[in-house]
């Protein structure tokens, strides 16, 4: 098989929800399409260095702050590219196309994959999706679980899991859509873990599957407009939450947690590796809070998922 080009790309974000985007010169490769500004990463260099090089050649500006955002391999018939993006949230210099290229700054949630290269979708979808998971731990009342989605809704997480594994999923997805305004009037994305059969579409709701169920499908059981997330926990799951165009999975177990005090985890190594093999987003479960999320990024991973952490 052909080389893999290794090549480092930004995805510039402003505070207002924005990102930068340039559009490729007609004659170069997927020329016309839309990109993140980047290029092929030089023999012997970082890739940090690859990444300030490409930003100061093609938009003249220098990131002061940048973290891994995706790493994904695509194979092209004429070429195959390991695009590893990064998310830049802060930066010297004002972007211009240096290279005579057409820039824009475009509200995140309508960037549309039409228009950018195939391999782009699941950069488009890490762009978009929030850095942690807050996932409902198992209350038994109504009264719980309100005072748990109250307390989510002012904090840090951007998407919340209604797992409520003691109630019937009938109930589930009540409480659901019954929330679901209030979750978006807060910004955030509501996700609730009930059977397909039981799941509605066009409540403005996402669905979450555990494993077992994911392992039942034969394609994406929602649109594309509607959130879908899973929970795996080794190769084979992963395989199939490819398969089934899933929008983000949650795998675990990293660490020991509350949850799973001495069952058997993974590890980071494990981890990063099992991320490496997916191009969909990936968020860590198990022992996890917000302190991890460096330690998650850099292992490949869009950021962590908990129950007990974001309280
Ligand atoms: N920069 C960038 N490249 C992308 C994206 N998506 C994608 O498939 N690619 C592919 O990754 C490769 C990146 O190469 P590039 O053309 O930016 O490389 P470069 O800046 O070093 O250009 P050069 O070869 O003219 O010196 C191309 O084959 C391009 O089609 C993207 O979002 N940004
Ligand atoms: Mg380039």
């Amino acid at each position: 098989m052909a080389k893999v080009i290794h090549v480092v790309a930004a995805a510039i974000c402003d505070d207002r929800g924005q990102v930068l985007v340039a559009r490729r010169a007609q004659s170069a490769h997927q020329g016309g399409l839309w990109e993140f500004p980047g290029g092929k990463v030089e023999v012997g260099e970082s890739r940090e260095t690859a990444l300030s090089r490409e930003l100061q050649e093609e938009l003249g500006i220098t990131p002061s702050d940048m973290r891994p955002l995706i790493c994904l391999t695509h194979h092209y018939p004429d070429k195959s590219v390991c695009l590893d993006v990064w998310k830049v949230s802060a930066f010297t210099g004002v972007p211009e196309g240096k290279e005579g290229q057409p820039l824009a700054w475009v509200a995140v949630d309508s960037l549309n994959p039409d228009v950018f290269p195939a391999a782009n979708a699941p950069i488009i979808k890490a762009v978009q999706l929030s850095e942690l998971i807050a996932v409902s731990p198992a209350v038994a009342t109504h009264e719980e679980a309100r005072q748990w989605l109250k307390q989510q809704l002012a904090g840090s997480a951007g998407i919340l899991q209604l797992r409520l594994p003691d109630w019937q999923p009938e109930q589930r997805m009540a409480f659901a859509i019954e929330h679901a305004t209030d979750v978006e009037a807060a910004g955030k994305q509501l996700l609730v873990n009930v059977p397909v059969s039981s799941f509605r579409v066009g409540t403005g709701l996402g669905l979450h599957l555990p494993q077992q169920d994911l392992m039942s499908l034969s394609q994406r059981p929602v649109p594309v407009d509607t959130l879908f997330t899973v929970s795996c926990h080794d190769i084979k799951s992963l395989q199939k939450a490819e398969a089934v165009h899933a929008d983000a999975i949650l795998l675990g177990t990293v660490l020991p947690s509350a949850s799973h005090p001495d069952g058997e985890c993974l590890g980071w190594d494990l981890a990063a590796q099992m991320i490496s093999s997916v191009r969909t987003p990936v968020y860590l479960l198990g022992g996890m809070n917000s302190d991890h999320l460096s330690q998650a990024w850099n292992a490949g991973a869009q950021g962590v998922a908990g129950i007990r952490s974001f309280l």
